[in-house]
């Protein structure tokens, strides 16, 4: 089965430019990308007219919860997978916090089947790095790997103890397997639900220090350093992170590092008030914050862009700010967002935001995706650059809607998600 997508604007990095192509896909694969001011003979095939849109390989997604299983009322495979498709995402990677854990090869299984049977986009599960995530005894990494584990994380909390990470990072470097890490010292966090800046100060309220995450750094680039394991840190909120990244990249540490759109759009003194829509965890940090996580990413300290979506259903947010669950969802704006505050502003080329969402996610990951050219995988992304439209939360292809965008007006919509050669989500 053929399928082709005809005179979109592809982004070609040596140029620095957009230039129009044509490209033709024969079964899950690119079989050719060619000039596109010529109309093609396109037979009795599928076709897509992506004129004056843009044409890029299909986002990618290292963390995101799809609550599946377990927590269905909040999110599951089918709908998480729909809103991924439908924000231009076809590979995610979703973490373990689930119930159960996903700290068995069953619950790893269950994740691959249920996608092979209603996904939409491809789904990489991790696995615990404990049983239950609760810190106290390493999973079975080997029958987890052997499952289909992509890497091992204890995400939605830290892993406390110093001696166990240095195992799971002994144990997974003997694999070949990436940890990757929710850095939070428990004992620095208790019952805060800000963080110590401006807002937590207006409001008389004690806040959640920038060493809270940047301790667990410290601790885990030293751990990555003697064990030899890739170590992958997630959603990075601090200059002092950032600050430790970099120096451990400078003395050849394996690290890797993603951050959030909602880190590098928001600080703390962007909160309206006690709304839950803007409590997640790692919380919002400083405007020095957001500046030096900016410029992590564009010196390259920061190697990736992932959204943590983290789905809850809305009587959990109108819990309060205190008794709300930490997490905001993110499929459905992370493009736009980005494009609109980094890229239309001139701060960033649409080659650098594009590689952070598809090419340096495969490559720190080591996955086939990623990349737009004739052999890869047939994953897609169609995107309308021009059209400015606000953030709609009720027409959220997610279960839930806890976002803090709602009404934001932004450029950069998905109109088409293409997966091995397959249309899966079209406006
Ligand atoms: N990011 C969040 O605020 N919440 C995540 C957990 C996590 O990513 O640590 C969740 O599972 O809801
Ligand atoms: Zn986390
Ligand atoms: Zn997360």
């Amino acid at each position: 089965m053929s399928l082709w997508i005809i005179g979109g604007n592809v982004w070609n990095e040596a140029s620095g430019q957009l230039e129009k192509k044509n490209i033709r896909i024969e079964g899950t694969a690119i079989a050719e990308i060619m000039d596109g001011s010529v109309t093609p003979d396109t037979g009795s095939a599928e076709v897509i007219d992506a004129a004056g849109k843009l044409v890029s390989a299909g986002f990618i997604d290292m963390h995101v919860h799809l609550r599946d299983p377990g927590f269905e009322h909040k999110e599951d495979i089918e709908t998480g997978t729909k809103s991924a498709a439908k924000g231009g995402f076809t590979t995610i990677a979703c973490m373990p916090n689930t119930r159960p854990v996903t700290d068995t090869p069953e619950t790893v299984e269950y994740i691959l089947n249920k996608t092979a049977e209603v996904g939409s986009v491809k789904v990489l599960p991790y696995a615990a790095i404990t049983k239950n995530e609760l810190g106290r005894e390493l999973t079975d990494f080997a029958a987890l790997k052997a499952a289909g584990a992509i890497g091992f994380t204890d995400d939605g909390v830290g892993v406390q103890s110093a001696q166990m990470m240095k195992d799971a990072m002994a144990l997974a470097k003997s694999l070949d397997m990436p940890v990757i890490a929710h850095c939070e010292d428990n004992t620095l966090v208790e019952g805060l639900y800000v963080s110590e800046g401006e807002f937590a100060r207006k409001n008389g309220i004690k806040g959640i220090p920038n060493e809270s995450e940047a301790i667990h750094v410290g601790r885990d680039v030293l751990l990555a350093e003697s064990t030899g394991a890739h170590y992958h840190v997630c959603h990075v909120s601090t200059e002092q992170s950032v600050r430790l990244i970099r120096l451990a990249k400078s003395v050849g540490v394996q690290v890797t590092a993603e951050v959030c759109p909602h880190h590098l759009v928001l600080s703390d003194e962007d909160i309206p008030g006690m709304d839950p829509n803007w409590k997640m965890n790692p919380p919002l940090r400083t405007p020095r914050d957001v500046q030096a996580v900016i410029e992590g990413l564009e010196d390259g300290t920061i190697d990736i862009i992932v959204t943590d979506h983290a789905p809850h259903a809305a009587e959990e947010k109108a819990k309060g700010m205190q008794l709300a669950p930490f997490g905001i969802v993110g499929f459905e704006t992370a493009f736009p967002l980005l494009y609109t505050k980094f890229v239309r502003t001139g701060k960033w080329s649409l080659g650098f935001l594009l590689q952070r969402m598809t090419s340096d996610p495969a490559r720190v990951f080591r996955l086939a995706e990623g990349r737009l050219e004739a052999g890869a995988p047939a994953d897609i992304t169609i995107v309308d650059l021009d059209n400015e439209r606000a953030v709609d939360p009720a027409t959220f292809a997610s279960k839930s809607n806890n976002t803090p965008f709602g009404g934001w007006k932004l450029y950069g919509w998905p109109v088409a998600t293409v997966v091995n050669g397959a249309v899966v989500w079209a406006e």
